[in-house]
């Protein structure tokens, strides 16, 4: 049984090792978080979404935002459109799956927000038409996928691909980088206010 445990980790450290190799995901990461600090010192604001797993990923990351990460620090403005279940129910019921979250931006996105989506297979339609709305708003996208990207590819103006085709691993991946990605926009955020 242990050998099971060992296939999957290893599949896991791969899987991160390949993404530490990779410049341009790394600078991807880099730049989201700085521009979502640029966002959020003129007043903007994070939406993050996504299904199942990576919904859970989107209030996890929404919780280091508002509550802390590391450091004893200020609120930041985030919100998960994961959360509200009289909205989901409501919006799944009488508009559709697909606007779970588009909707939701219809009432909260404004131009200068960010929005982050989540989705592995970069497939997933109500990310994709998510997506869509913060851009007819004018608001900055990011995108965290996996496999080819899916219909994401070419739609955020910061997407980062995890090189993998298994869920789990791309889910690991997205995890860590929404670490580092709170942490430095913190950084950024708190350096700006220092400054202004
Ligand atoms: O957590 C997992 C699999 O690890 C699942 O709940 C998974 O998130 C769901 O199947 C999602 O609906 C997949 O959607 P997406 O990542 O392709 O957008
Ligand atoms: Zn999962």
């Amino acid at each position: 049984m242990t050998s099971l445990v060992r296939e999957h980790l290893n599949g896991t450290a791969a899987t991160i090792q390949k993404v530490l190799a990779d410049e341009t995901i790394l600078s991807t990461v880099a730049a989201a978080a700085e521009a979502t600090a640029a966002s959020m010192l003129k007043g903007g604001k994070l939406l993050v979404a996504g299904n199942g797993g990576s919904a859970a990923d989107a209030q996890h990351l929404v919780a280091e935002f508002v509550c802390r990460l590391v450091h004893d620090r200020a609120a930041m403005r985030a919100v998960a459109l994961t959360v509200d279940s009289s909205n989901l129910t409501a919006i799944g019921n009488d508009l559709g799956f697909d606007r779970l979250f588009s909707r939701q931006i219809e009432a909260l996105g404004a131009t200068g927000d960010v929005f982050f989506g989540i989705s592995t297979s970069g497939n997933s339609p109500n990310i994709l038409a998510a997506i869509d709305e913060a851009k007819k708003r004018g608001m900055i996208t990011v995108g965290f996928t996996g496999k080819d990207g899916g219909r994401m590819v070419g739609l955020c103006d910061f997407t980062v691909i995890i090189p993998s085709s298994i869920t789990a691993h791309i889910q690991e991946c997205h995890l860590a980088l929404e670490h580092v990605f709170c942490a430095m926009t913190e950084r950024c955020y708190f350096e700006g206010l220092k400054q202004s």
